[in-house]
This record gives structure tokens, C-alpha cells and sequence, in this order.
């Protein structure tokens, strides 16, 4: 190794690091002087963010690839954002579960998480405006729907003003460095479910398998218990202090959850957004071919189709629909108003950008 080439390129990091240390402090207070002008009113807007982050990605030249350098930008521009205003996110607890994972991932580390112990109590903590924002997982590919968040977004004031795209990875964890001697394992329903195969070929048949509130709880009870292990994450691993004992245990390598990110401002364009809605369809035959007309006649595409009970009575459906574009774009608003025409309960959930990270 030659300690004088070594030198050199410390040398030039150096100066760099001065370099980019300015210009960081430089971009916060363009950012703080936009607080100012912003003059105490929504801090956040997402459709600026994705903007931001969908540019840098494509000015990337490399070596870094462009999710590592949106990545970098996703930090700087909360640290700058928390500069104008600290924001306050409510996400589904205790610490260390995926919620948290996405509400940091969409936020960045400035923000504050709040670990809330339902779905339900996230929503109204930001509906109360005692925090900003809330993060629900609203679809795993797997599982599928998460009921209880569609079933909110029925009844809340809030609208949707982002989405948040996260790969999940499951590890089996536990106290000790073994799997000799495990005689439970705790999770959450579904990544018991996501983990099925996985345990039916690796662990004894009679090991007993305990779903709980959270993954997080599960490790937490792990952590406490040496007969037992948990499938968790990474966060909770870390969180719990527990061991690794088998990673990316799921059975679908492509296990992802997609988390909707509410609050109560209306998001306007970004150029890439998404538009999603709720609306009920009469219980006779065609009715939902018939609703859906005004989305095909306005060459609108549809990103998801999700039926739901009404909750009104036995054969009574919502649909939930995610369209490609923003309410304000021609096709989309001519869709809305064909839908409007033919239903009677159409909600718009909100217009929002599709997740850059
Ligand atoms: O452009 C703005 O409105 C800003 O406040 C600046 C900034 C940024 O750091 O780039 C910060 C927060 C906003 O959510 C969007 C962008």
C-alpha cells in the first residue's frame, strides 16, 4: 500500500467534505428562508420531494447508484424540512416494526416517529392535529389487503398525500445463538403466514406458532424468552438486541407492503402521481362493468381494484380504485365526474406522488 497515495485521496476527501459541508448549510437556509415565505403554513410538500429526488436520480453519473444518492437526498431534505418546521409522524407501534421502517424511509431520520398502539389511534391523533401525519400499511403482496386501514379510509377527514413502497424481510430471531430447543415462535398473523413454508421444512412440527399484536412485540417477547424465537425485521432485531438466526425467511422473495401516508393537506401535481378513491356499486349483475366505464372511455389506467364489504349489509361492496394521474389532469377529472354520475358514494382518498425511494 503506498501511504503517500493514501494521503492524496484523504487529502481530497477532505477538502470535499468542507466543500459539501457548505453547501449543505447553504441549501438548509434557502430551505429556511422558504419557512419563512411558507409564513407558518404546510411545511411539507410531497409533490416538491419527489420532484427533487426523481431529479437527482436521473443527474446521477456514478459511481453511487441512484437509489443510494436519493437516499442521501431523502436525508438532507428532512433535515432541512425539520429546519422550517420538526414534523411529528404517527405510525403502527411499539418501535421497531415495518411502519416505522416506512415512515422513516418516506420522512427521513429529522422527523418524529410516534409508535401508536392501533392503526386507529395513528389516524386520530393526526385527525385531532396532535401530530402531522400518519403512515398505514394498506397492501402486502401476499396477504393482500390490510382490512382495518381501508375500512378508515372510509370515515376520516384525512387525505392521502403519499405512498411509501417498502421490500419486507423477515428473519427468524432469538436470545441465544441456537436453534436447538425452540419451543415457540411469536409474530404478527400475516408474517407467520409469509413465513409458512419456511417454518414447515425448518422447524420441528410441534414447535407452537403464536401470532401477537406486532412484530416488534414478537421479538420483544423473544427477547424475554429463551425457549422462544420471533420472526421479525431488521428494526426489531436491532431494537430487541437478538441474534440472526436465518435471514429473508419469506416465502415470496418479492415481499412487499405498500404504506399510504395521510394528512390534511390536498398535494398538487408532481408530474408522476397516482389518484385513489372509494366508491359503492349497486348489488345487480353488471354494476361494477357499467361504474368503471368512465375510467376505460377516458384512457385512465387503473393501479388497483380492490373490493371491500360495505359494512351496510350482505352482498354490499366499496371498491377501492388507484388511477394513474392527479384529479386535476383533463382524463382523470372527466373520469371523477363519469363516476360521480353513476354512484351513489364516490370519496376521493387524495392525489399524491408515486413513491420515488
Ligand atoms: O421547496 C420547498 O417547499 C421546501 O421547503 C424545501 C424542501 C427541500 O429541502 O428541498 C424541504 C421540504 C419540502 O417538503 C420540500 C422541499
Amino acid at each position: 500500500m503506498s501511504e503517500q497515495l493514501l494521503k492524496q485521496h484523504r487529502d481530497a476527501i477532505d477538502h470535499i467534505d468542507a466543500t459539501i459541508l457548505k453547501l449543505l448549510n447553504e441549501r438548509a437556509e434557502h430551505a429556511r428562508q422558504i419557512g419563512e415565505i411558507k409564513g407558518g403554513g404546510v411545511v411539507y410538500r410531497p409533490e416538491r420531494e419527489a420532484q427533487v429526488l426523481t431529479r437527482i436520480k436521473s443527474l446521477n453519473p456514478g459511481p453511487l447508484p441512484g437509489e443510494s444518492v436519493a437516499r442521501l437526498f431523502r436525508e438532507i431534505m428532512s433535515e432541512c424540512l425539520a429546519l422550517e418546521k420538526p414534523l411529528s409522524i404517527a405510525y403502527l407501534g411499539p418501535e421497531g416494526t415495518f411502519s416505522q421502517l416506512a415512515a422513516t424511509k418516506h420522512f427521513g431520520h429529522a422527523a418524529r416517529g410516534v409508535a401508536c398502539s392501533s392503526i386507529d389511534e395513528a389516524f386520530r391523533l393526526v385527525e385531532s392535529r396532535t401530530l402531522d401525519y400518519v403512515v398505514a400499511p394498506v397492501e402486502n403482496s401476499t396477504e393482500g389487503a390490510v382490512g382495518r386501514t381501508l375500512d378508515l379510509m372510509i370515515t376520516t377527514p384525512l387525505k392521502i398525500c403519499g405512498e411509501v413502497v417498502l421490500r419486507i424481510h423477515h428473519h427468524l430471531l432469538r436470545s441465544v445463538a441456537t436453534t436447538e430447543g425452540i419451543r415457540r415462535v411469536y409474530s404478527h398473523a400475516q408474517s407467520l403466514s409469509q413465513c409458512h413454508e419456511w417454518l414447515n421444512k425448518n422447524l420441528p412440527v410441534d414447535v407452537e406458532r403464536i401470532s401477537v399484536a406486532s412484530n416488534a412485540e414478537a421479538a420483544r417477547l423473544a427477547s424475554l424468552d429463551p425457549a422462544a424465537a420471533a420472526i421479525a425485521g431488521q428494526a426489531a432485531a436491532e431494537r430487541f438486541g437478538l441474534t440472526k438466526l436465518a435471514e429473508n425467511i419469506e416465502d415470496e422473495p418479492n415481499n412487499t407492503t405498500r404504506f399510504l401516508v395521510l394528512g390534511h393537506q390536498d398535494v398538487s401535481p408532481s408530474g408522476s402521481d397516482k389518484t385513489s378513491i372509494v366508491v359503492s356499486a349497486p348489488n345487480r349483475p353488471g354494476a361494477v362493468h357499467s361504474l368503471l366505464a368512465p375510467v376505460a372511455d377516458n384512457g385512465v389506467s387503473m393501479t388497483k381494484f380492490e373490493s371491500r364489504p360495505s359494512r351496510v349489509g350482505l352482498g354490499d361492496y366499496v371498491f377501492f380504485i388507484d388511477m394513474e394521474g392527479h384529479r386535476t389532469d383533463a382524463n382523470i377529472a372527466a373520469a371523477l365526474q363519469g363516476l360521480a354520475e353513476k354512484t351513489a358514494y364516490l370519496k376521493i382518498l387524495g392525489s399524491y406522488p408515486v413513491a420515488v425511494l
